[in-house]
């Protein structure tokens, strides 16, 4: 294996230090706590896992988590009516609704409904316009966690190069490419409709796989000395660990592509961890917004 590997866990830990660092400061100098609430509808497994963790890590950072967990089969106009309400409480800096919602609940209105300036999830159409016009806003926490493993494996400066981003979703996708844009990258998308992929992701400085498709990008995709993002996390069988046995794969072959690239972050402990650290620097960013003022830097 030649690429370094990027430690999203570690890197994930420092910013929690960091946000933590700031909410003692907040409290010192301003006498409050940022607010984090959490809204989780139904019983999916792996959701249930992120909210734990979103709620023990808003503790462990010295923020005041409040927890909503409602059964799968909520009408949608009694989530709206909580989103509602937590807009108008002072105590809430930053609402998140964990996805996937159930299949009847419409969560573009229910992402519309959420007070722009507490979207910490950064995906309000008014707070993804920003990331359009490149102006600041609240950023989608996987996509800046992308960015910050990228600049920590390439430097700040990445302009002038060529990133190629796999898979156009909202969540993911559409805001790293424009990320990527806004740092003077020359941005290609790629989705199941473009021609020759592995041709494509072999120009890439950086590369950035979001598809949900287990090890989709091969080793001989890469170019030597690129950067891969892996954003996937897909849980396959594992028969060499024992019957019935499962792991985590990203969207790379991950030992094949390690031994091209220069950098390569893993699957699990590389993006996945940052997509809650951003979460909570949102949190801190979101409270002095609304209270105008002075951001820590995070
Ligand atoms: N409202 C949102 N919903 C969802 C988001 C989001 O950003 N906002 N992202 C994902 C889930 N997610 C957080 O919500 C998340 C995914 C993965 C991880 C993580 O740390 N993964 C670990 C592996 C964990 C495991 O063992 O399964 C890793 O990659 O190392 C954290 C948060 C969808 N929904």
């Amino acid at each position: 294996m030649t690429a370094k590997i990027i430690d999203g866990k570690a890197r994930a830990a420092k910013i929690r230090e960091t946000v933590k660092s700031a909410v003692a400061a907040l409290k010192a100098t301003h006498g409050f706590e940022p607010g984090l609430a959490v809204v989780l509808v139904g019983e999916d497994p792996a959701s249930q896992v992120y909210v734990s963790s979103k709620v023990r890590q808003t503790e462990e950072c010295g923020m005041r988590s409040i927890e909503h967990r409602l059964p799968a089969d909520t009408p949608e106009a009694e989530l709206l009516a909580l989103v509602r309400s937590l807009n108008e409480d002072p105590s809430i800096d930053g609402i998140l609704v964990q996805m996937p919602l159930p299949a009847h609940i419409d969560s573009d209105a229910v992402v519309l409904a959420i007070d722009p300036a507490k979207d910490v999830d950064g995906l309000h159409p008014e707070n993804a316009g920003r990331i359009v016009l490149g102006k600041s806003g609240l950023v989608p926490c996987t996509p800046q966690g992308c960015v910050i493993l990228t600049k920590d494996a390439l430097g700040d400066d990445l302009s002038g190069m060529n990133a190629v981003v796999l898979g156009r979703s909202i969540l993911v996708g559409k805001p790293v490419a424009l990320l990527l844009q806004n740092e003077n990258c020359t941005v290609t998308m790629a989705h199941s409709r473009t021609r020759d992929i592995p041709a494509l992701c072999r120009q890439a400085d950086i590369l950035v796989a979001a598809v949900g498709r287990p090890e989709m990008v091969r080793g001989d995709w890469v170019k030597p000395g690129a950067a891969v993002i892996d954003v996937g996390i897909n849980r396959v069988a594992a028969p060499e660990k024992g019957e019935g046995k499962t792991k985590l794969v990203g969207d790379v072959a991950y030992m094949e592509a390690a031994e091209v690239a220069g950098a390569i972050t893993p699957v699990p402990g590389g993006v996945g961890p940052m997509t809650i650290a951003c979460l909570l620097a949102n949190t801190v960013r979101a409270a002095c917004r609304i209270r105008e003022i002075e951001e820590p830097a995070l």
